[in-house]
């Protein structure tokens, strides 16, 4: 049995218009995604989920037969959760030449899933590692990186950025900008998290956005604004200016909202968190739903979201130092 841990992240700057090679600047947190892998004697995939916002589910599948067993989970949140582990096993089987090889997976994780914290990555990265080991290969860092994007980009129907996976993989602050993707140093963050209790599905916003872009000549300039705002912002961070951080910020959530992938309640927190004098506040990841990120120093923001309505969960977030670990 191997067992790795790959954290979440929440996006500075940049999310949605890194699909399209603008840079993005996202930032992994201390709430991760925790995958045990061990090898079967068959070539079945059973994967456990504790929590996917219910009791959590096994299902048992692959190899000559399909028994799908009864589960008292509707099947599409169970193919959209096997999406991601079925193709991250995969990869697993091309890059050790194993392909015949089926895994018991068990997942437990503290990321809200589909909340724009990058679940999705998390369990990827971590997944792709464990098993890797479980087979005897240990996988670099970039490589790891490498295989969980070309497992989002599957999933997502040919349409995701190296961003999110390679962070996760690596940890820290990272600058991706279409396949160049970097570790930069960053000021101490005061990040505060909003949860509205609710989600996004990626691929579904992503797709939007593309659809945007193809019909309005004003939302492919709208993509390469989020662009510009990120180059300033990678100015801002590297100067340690918080405040203009927090404008810059501000400006990207209002060019995400243009882009349709802002919700009422996602806008509700963002307003709260500037009312309580935040340096600035946006969306993080896909949106649709889901989290927004804040930076404030002082206790006021998380005060502020926690009575807000519609917010269900505020919190503070430490930067995860390190990606992918190997616990077992
Ligand atoms: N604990 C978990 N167990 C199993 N699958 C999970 C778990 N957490 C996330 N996933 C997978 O990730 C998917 C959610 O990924 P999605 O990209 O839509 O959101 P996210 O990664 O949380 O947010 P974003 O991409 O906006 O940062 C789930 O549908 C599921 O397939
Ligand atoms: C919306 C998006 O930019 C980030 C999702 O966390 C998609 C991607 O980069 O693959
Ligand atoms: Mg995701």
């Amino acid at each position: 049995m191997a067992v790795s841990s790959a954290p979440g992240k929440v996006y500075l700057f940049g999310e949605h218009a890194v699909v399209y090679g603008e840079p993005a600047v996202p930032c992994a947190i201390e709430r991760r995604a925790r995958v045990g892998v061990e090898q079967r004697a068959d070539s079945k995939l059973r994967v456990h989920a504790e929590d996917l916002s219910l009791d959590g589910f096994t299902v048992e599948y692959g190899g000559s037969t399909d028994d799908r067993p009864d589960v008292d989970v509707s099947e599409s949140l169970i193919s959209a959760a096997m999406g991601y582990v079925d193709e991250a096993i995969a990869q697993v089987r091309d890059v050790t030449g194993e392909e015949e090889v089926g895994f018991d997976v068990t997942i437990e994780s503290d990321i809200p899933l589909g909340a724009g914290l990058g679940s999705s990555a998390a369990v990827v990265v971590a997944a792709i590692d464990a098993a890797a080991r479980e087979l005897g290969v240990t996988l670099e860092a970039d490589e790891i990186a490498d295989r969980a994007y070309r497992t989002e980009h599957e999933v997502q129907d040919g349409q995701a950025s190296r961003a999110d996976t390679f962070c996760s993989a690596t940890g820290g602050a990272v600058r991706v900008e279409g396949e160049d993707c970097r570790s930069i140093e960053a000021p101490d963050l005061p990040i505060v998290i909003g949860f509205d209790g609710g989600a996004g599905d990626t691929g579904q916003l992503v797709a939007g956005v593309r659809n945007l872009r193809e019909e309005y000549g004003f939302a492919a300039d709208t993509v390469e604004a989020i662009g510009d705002v990120v180059r300033r912002g990678e100015e801002a961070l590297a100067d340690g200016d918080l405040e203009e951080v927090g404008r810059l910020m501000n400006f990207n959530h209002g060019l995400l909202s243009a882009l349709g992938v802002s919700s009422r309640s996602l806008d509700t927190m963002v307003w709260a968190a500037r009312d309580a004098d935040a340096y600035g506040a946006k969306l993080t990841g896909a949106g649709g739903g889901g989290c927004i990120v804040a930076l404030d120093p002082s206790p006021e923001t998380e005060t502020a979201l926690s009575f807000t309505p519609g917010c269900e969960d505020a919190f503070r977030a430490e930067l995860a130092e390190t990606g992918v670990k190997r616990l077992e």
